[in-house]
């Protein structure tokens, strides 16, 4: 009997129903349930942003940390080959991954994600000046690495929208896009044309997700709205694409960072909205 995609407590109900069905049945003295669940394939989420610095990597780091808190096996791919960032989000500066029959080996972090990031490829500080064929190839090499058992490949793609990006998309065709945007409007503009890139390609949009939306101020806790807020989510119900949630502008959330421990990986509550996004993907994931 395939159980696939069950969590433990509907698989025993499921054992439960089959043995109470057979049992008294005649001839059944005994009955034995042997459940399996078909291997899942692997989905590809990328998170994309029409703009650099509006925290598209904080958003991948975090939100593949809270998957994989959820229990799902879950890789990591920095796509940001002229920028990457996740060998230092996700404390692996230095460490390099191996490779077996020309496949790459992710790196095992401690927040429980597998790690492919240009950042443990390339000597740090060096400016990636490749062009964009290069940058594919590279790219290429990162999303066909050796992931084993990672039901849930996340993808932090180059900020912007340019032939890079429609390239990689194009060619690696992720099932779902998170588009990730600050609440001005001129990043909101840029966020539908980030959405647009994806649309191009046939890649269904998951969600906008709203980061630095309000600031929480580090010594009274009070909010302020600096770069506004709501704006993610009124374009969002505008161009009828769902939101995802929304993000603070906290400092705890830069330090976590840049410590190598995504807030998400922590109790803080402050790693919770990461959460209550990883929850609608999941539901997202669920139903596709
Ligand atoms: N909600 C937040 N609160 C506080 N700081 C944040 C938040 N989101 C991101 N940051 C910080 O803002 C900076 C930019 O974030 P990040 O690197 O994730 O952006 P990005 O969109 O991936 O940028 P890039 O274009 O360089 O790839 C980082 O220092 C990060 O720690």
């Amino acid at each position: 009997m395939d159980a696939g995609g069950l969590d433990a407590a509907a698989r025993e109900a499921l054992e439960s129903a089959v043995k109470s069905a057979l049992a008294g049945a005649e001839g059944v003295d005994e009955v034995h349930v042997a459940l399996t669940a078909d291997k899942q394939r692997r989905r590809m989420i990328a998170i994309g942003s029409g703009k650099g610095g509006v925290g598209k990597s904080t958003l991948a780091a975090n939100l593949a940390v809270a998957m994989a808190r959820r229990g799902r096996k879950v890789g990591l791919v920095d796509a940001d080959i002229y920028g990457p960032s996740q060998q230092r989000l996700l404390k692996t500066e230095g460490q390099k991954p191996t490779a077996s029959k020309e496949q790459l080996r992710p790196l095992q972090t401690e927040s429980g994600v597998a790690l492919l990031s240009m950042g443990n490829l390339v000597e740090q500080d060096r400016a990636i000046a490749w062009r964009g064929p290069m940058a594919s190839g590279a790219l290429g090499q990162l999303v066909d690495a050796d992931w084993g058992e990672t039901e849930l490949l996340i993808v932090d793609l180059p900020p912007g929208t340019g032939d890079v990006q429609l390239t990689m998309i194009q060619k690696h065709k992720p099932d779902g896009a998170v588009i990730v945007s600050t609440p001005q409007d001129l990043a909101l503009m840029d966020a539908t044309r980030a959405m647009n890139l994806f649309n191009a390609a046939d890649v269904p949009i998951v969600g906008f997700v709203e980061n630095m939306a309000g600031y929480i101020c580090p010594h009274c806790g009070e909010m302020s709205d600096p770069f506004g807020s709501g704006g993610a989510e009124a374009v969002a119900n505008q161009i009828d694409v769902p939101f995802l949630g929304r993000i603070p502008l906290d400092i705890a959330i830069r330090l976590a960072s840049d410590a190598g421990e995504p807030i998400a990986s922590g109790d803080d509550v402050r790693g919770r909205a990461f959460d209550a996004i990883a929850g609608r993907l999941e539901a997202w994931l669920a139903a596709g």
